[in-house]
This record gives C-alpha cells, structure tokens and sequence, in this order.
C-alpha cells in the first residue's frame, strides 16, 4: 500500500470516530433566581442571591422577576431560588400563581434544587410563615430543599424591612448578607449535585 493509500486509509477512519462519538458540550448547571417585588427590597435580595451564585466558578444563573420567566427556564434550572414579599402573611398572588404555573405531569420538577428568600415590613407577623409555605409548595413537586449559609438564615434568606431601624432604609446588609450566602450555597450544591 503507497503511502497515499495509508493516509487516506487514517483519515477514513478518523472521520468515522469523529462522527460516531460526536463532542458533547459540556453545559453548566443553570440556577434561576427569580422574584416578586413592588417597591424593589425583594428584587435587591434577589441580587444579593445572584452576587453569591456569581462568587461559584462553573455555574450560571438567570436573574428575572417571575412574571418574565419562561417554561424552558424553569425545565432547564437545576435549582429554583425564589423570592416574595409577605402581603397578609402570605405570599404574594403573583408568586402562588408562578408556582402555580408550574408543569406537574411527569414531576419534572423532581429533584431540581429548592430555595427561598422574602421581604417582609415588620418581625413575626409573616415572614417565616411565607418562607415554610413556598418551600411546602416546592415539597409537592418533589424538589430538594436547602436552607441558607448561616444558622440566622436556616430556612432561606429573610429581611425585615419596615420596623425600627429597618425602616425607611435600603434593605439592611445584614440581610443582603443571608441572601448572598444563599446564593453561594446553592452555587456549590448544584455544581456537585450531578
Ligand atoms: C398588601 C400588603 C400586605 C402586606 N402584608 C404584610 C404582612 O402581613 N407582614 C409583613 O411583615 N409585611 C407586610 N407587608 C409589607 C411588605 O411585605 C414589605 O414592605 C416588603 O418588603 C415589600 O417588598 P417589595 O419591596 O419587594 O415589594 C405588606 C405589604 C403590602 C403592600
């Protein structure tokens, strides 16, 4: 066989190894941080999750309020941190009609990460019964739920907003602190999680 011959023999086969093991693309876990917020104090809390998420090398994430995300975006998370304020010690209508909106057939949502953060004016007059009750609807889609970085924040991120020195101010950094490690936490978890 003449050396033509040879490597024309090799490139045969090179191209059939190529096109039987095509290169897979290598995707990054994708997190959603998603929100309701009027008056912005749950949007600056949502920020504050996306700044921690930022701070994990191999992860993404989508920041939006909910009425902006689509179904593909919520198929294609491997973890949902969602955001509400207390309206009545409950959470928002838009955010109960989000998780709603969810797809149940099949329970696609089974297994995806779950977080939650909420603002609310004053101390115990809500707050923690919104977070128990987000994380109680993501239960029934059989999400896994994770809590925030700090014990003061063990059940997601929370930030008062309208009582005592809270008042009248930008959200506290105290809170936009939870809220980061939140967001960094979940960064981690996801990108181990596969
Ligand atoms: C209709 C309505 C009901 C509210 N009810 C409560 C409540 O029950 N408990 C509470 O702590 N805050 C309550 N708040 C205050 C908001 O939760 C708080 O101001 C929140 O930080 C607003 O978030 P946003 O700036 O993202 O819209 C209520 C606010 C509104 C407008």
């Amino acid at each position: 066989m003449t050396k033509y011959k040879i490597g024309r023999v090799f490139l045969f086969v090179g191209l059939i190894l190529i096109w039987s093991h095509p290169i897979q693309a290598q995707s990054q876990p994708t997190i959603l941080i998603t929100y309701h917020s009027l008056s912005g104090k749950t949007k600056a809390m949502a920020e504050s999750v996306a700044k921690g998420v930022a701070e994990v090398q191999g992860v993404e994430y989508i920041l939006k309020p909910i009425a902006e995300v689509t179904e593909d975006e919520i198929l294609q998370a491997s973890a949902i941190i969602l955001g509400s304020p207390v309206y009545n010690a409950n959470m928002t209508p838009e955010v109960q009609s989000f998780i709603n909106s969810w797809p149940f057939e099949g329970r696609p949502m089974k297994n995806k990460l779950g977080a939650v953060f909420v603002t609310g004016g004053g101390f115990s007059i809500g707050e923690e019964a919104v977070m128990f009750s987000m994380i109680r609807a993501m239960m029934i889609h059989g999400m896994i739920i994770v809590g925030g970085d700090e014990l003061e924040a063990a059940f997601g991120a929370s930030a008062i907003t309208g009582e005592g020195d809270f008042e009248g101010i930008e959200v506290h950094e105290i809170f936009l602190r939870k809220a980061e490690g939140l967001g960094k936490r979940i960064g981690e978890l996801s990108k181990n999680k596969d």
